[in-house]
């Protein structure tokens, strides 16, 4: 079979359009507006299509992502920390112990600082002592964390999050990395990779929130000795099929799998082992070649999650046009080391 097309032209003009205009059926996730941005800007990134927003344009970026920081006011010191997911959820619900509705999460504050630092932001306006104080609020005594204070759901995925925001801030003084690390070998299953929470079903997406998380405190070998890291190499490299990955055994491909598994691998130092162009040839199998974007597999269609990380998993195995990209914080290389240039 032909090698399909990479056109990373019409990849860029996909991210601009889903900049500056979505469908209104995207009015419903409107709560997430951030995740769009933040999905957008790291794949252009990637693309090298940074260049084609103006500075004007970044900086009315930055100023938005910026109005989406709560400020704590004694009333709720705790839980008005960090970024919410847009503008709009702020008059969705009144919280009788604060006078706006506090919808900030860890994701979204990842997403925030990850947006600011690729466009070149130095994250002078960030309130670090609240978001890392907010973040040493949500852990748990069994060192997992929650997604924010109105939420009890605690897992692997807020765990990544906490650890992201801790490390892109250079401080995790305020959290309990040996309970964090705890918790996560205790997600570890005897298949050989990580579910969300302990004793939960091994998946490719919990697998990374752990990996990366454990690279992120330089902590891998704390919780993986030669036997496990080998087993886990396994699950991971057994979980390509049909060229692309899946999530977990008997599940279809995704092209989002490409990230959430190659980074891992990446991460682990083994992507050499898995089958990089039948890899390359599934992901871009899944592009729109009329509209740019890539969708999570032929039936559906394309969205700027799985365009992103599709380019995320191209840039993993080494493609020539696209900017290479840091495994453990999922932004370009480029961006990673301006953000230990301002640290
Ligand atoms: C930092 C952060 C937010 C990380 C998220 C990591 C994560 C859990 C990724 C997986 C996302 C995904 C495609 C879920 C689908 O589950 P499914 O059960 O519908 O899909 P499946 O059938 O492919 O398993
Ligand atoms: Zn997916």
């Amino acid at each position: 079979m032909a090698r399909p097309e990479f056109k990373p032209e019409l990849h860029k003009k996909y991210f601009r359009r889903s900049l500056d205009l979505l469908p209104s059926e995207s009015a419903m996730f409107d709560y997430s507006r951030l995740t769009i941005l933040y999905f957008g800007l790291v794949g252009l990134d990637i693309l090298g299509g940074l260049e084609s927003l103006t500075d004007q344009y970044k900086r009315d970026i930055v100023d938005w992502v910026y109005k989406l920081q709560l400020v704590p006011n004694e009333n709720c010191p705790e839980h008005k920390c960090g970024f919410m997911g847009s503008t709009t959820v702020i008059n969705l619900k009144t919280d009788p112990k604060c006078d706006k509705y506090c919808e900030s999460n860890v994701a979204m504050t990842y997403m925030a600082l990850c947006i600011l630092i690729t466009l070149g932001d130095n994250l002078s306006r960030v309130n670090k002592t609240a978001v890392l104080r907010g973040v040493a609020s949500l852990q748990k005594s069994d060192g997992s964390f929650r997604s924010n204070y109105e939420h009890g759901e605690s897992d692997l995925r807020f765990m990544y999050c906490s650890l992201a925001i801790c490390n892109i801030l250079n401080d995790s003084s305020t959290i309990n990395v040996n309970n964090a690390i705890k918790f996560i070998s205790n997600c570890f299953n005897y298949d050989g990779a990580f579910g969300q929470n302990p004793g939960t079903e091994s998946h490719g997406g919990s697998t990374y929130c752990a990996i990366a998380s454990l690279s992120l405190l330089d902590s891998l070998s704390l919780v993986l000795d030669k036997k496990k890291l080998k087993i886990l190499e396994r699950w991971a490299v057994n979980r390509q099929i049909c060229g692309g990955f899946q999530g977990r055994p008997n599940k279809d491909p995704d092209t989002c799998y490409s990230f959430w598994l190659g980074a891992t691998l990446s991460i682990m130092g083994s992507l050499d082992r898995i089958h990089k162009d039948r890899n390359r040839n599934f992901v871009l199998n899944n592009a729109n070649q009329l509209t740019g974007g890539f969708s999570k597999n032929m039936d559906s269609i394309p969205d700027p999650m799985h365009t992103c990380l599709s380019l995320c998993g191209l840039s993993l195995i080494g493609d020539d046009n696209l900017n290479p990209i840091n495994p453990a914080l999922n932004i370009t290389v480029r961006a990673a080391n301006y953000l230990r240039h301002i640290q």
